[in-house]
């Protein structure tokens, strides 16, 4: 039998009546969950797809790979968010019924693209975002590796993100080990904490080349969201929106009648108040 993270079923007397626990990677130093097969092969195509339909200005070019930002821009003040797509709001609302979030909805998610020996280097993903990482792997392989604040040069280990994989970062994995992915064409194979679950887990591998373009989806949960958004790149208001969400009709016929009336009460205000002034200085002009 499959759990809804397409993942086999994990009997309840081995792993402490939590599905999830199978996939915890317990050589990592703090919480990390790896799902090798979490996409079929189909699913992984059709995402990798929708990444590449996607309108050529979301792609920004950085110095050593691609990206697209959906969801709005996470600022300290607050995120002006955008609904996202449907192919990535179906991918949150999967990962919210998973459990692996913690009961927070994602809401932005980056899409990274990395040519074979393209890298990111070592960072933290920083305060704006609830601090579960849950990343959808695509393309090619890749290690993601971990460093100390203390050490960003060296390693202390690494996990294999394959295709058609989650893996999912909480806790110390979030706050205190920076991550970061080599500049390399073909990563060494030590101290990776994933390793056993792997299509290598049955080999003595050294190296995994880095094959082919990789894509990644980092997905997560910004909590602060203003009460505007950008809808097709202009900000709305969310009280108006709000309404519609309710569905109550008199609400939604007060929020379209008022934004109306807006202009023809600012031409009867005009006429009423200023326009006579402004006749009376003609007037009195005139009689003089
Ligand atoms: O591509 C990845 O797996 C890592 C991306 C990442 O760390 C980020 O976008 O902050
Ligand atoms: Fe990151």
């Amino acid at each position: 039998m499959d759990n809804d993270l397409g993942c086999p079923q994990v009997k309840k007397s081995k792993f402490d009546n939590n599905p999830l626990e199978e996939f915890r990677v317990k050589e990592a130093p703090a919480t990390a969950f790896y799902f090798p097969n979490y996409l079929t092969q189909d699913e992984h195509d059709a995402l990798l797809q929708n990444v590449y339909d996607s309108p050529k200005p979301r792609w920004k070019q950085m110095s050593n790979r691609r990206l697209q930002n959906w969801g709005g821009y996470p600022h300290p003040k607050g995120m002006v968010s955008e609904d996202l797509p449907k192919w990535l709001s179906d991918e949150c609302e999967k990962l919210l019924k998973s459990e692996v979030t913690e009961g927070k909805k994602p809401n932005h998610v980056l899409v990274n693209e990395y040519e074979p020996g393209q890298g990111l280097l070592p960072h933290l993903d920083g305060p704006l975002f609830y601090p579960v990482i849950c990343t959808i792997n695509l393309g090619g392989p890749a290690l993601l590796q971990f460093y100390k604040e203390q050490n960003l040069d060296k390693s202390v280990g690494g996990l294999l993100l394959e295709p058609r994989s989650l893996v999912v970062l909480k806790d110390s994995l979030y706050t205190e080990f920076h991550h970061g992915i080599e500049a390399t064409r073909a990563d060494v194979m030590m101290n990776v904490w994933n390793l056993g679950s792997t299509t290598f887990k049955d080999e003595k591998i050294e190296i995994v080349e880095r094959n082919s373009t990789r894509v990644s989806l980092t997905i997560r949960h910004v909590p602060k969201v203003l009460n505007v958004k950008l809808v097709g790149g202009r900000f709305v208001n969310l009280m108006f929106e709000r309404a519609s969400v309710e569905n109550d009709f008199g609400v939604r016929l007060f929020s379209a009648i008022i934004p109306a009336f807006l202009p023809l009460m600012h031409i009867w205000l005009t006429v009423k108040f200023v326009w006579p002034e402004h006749v009376l200085e003609i007037d009195k002009n005139d009689c003089s």
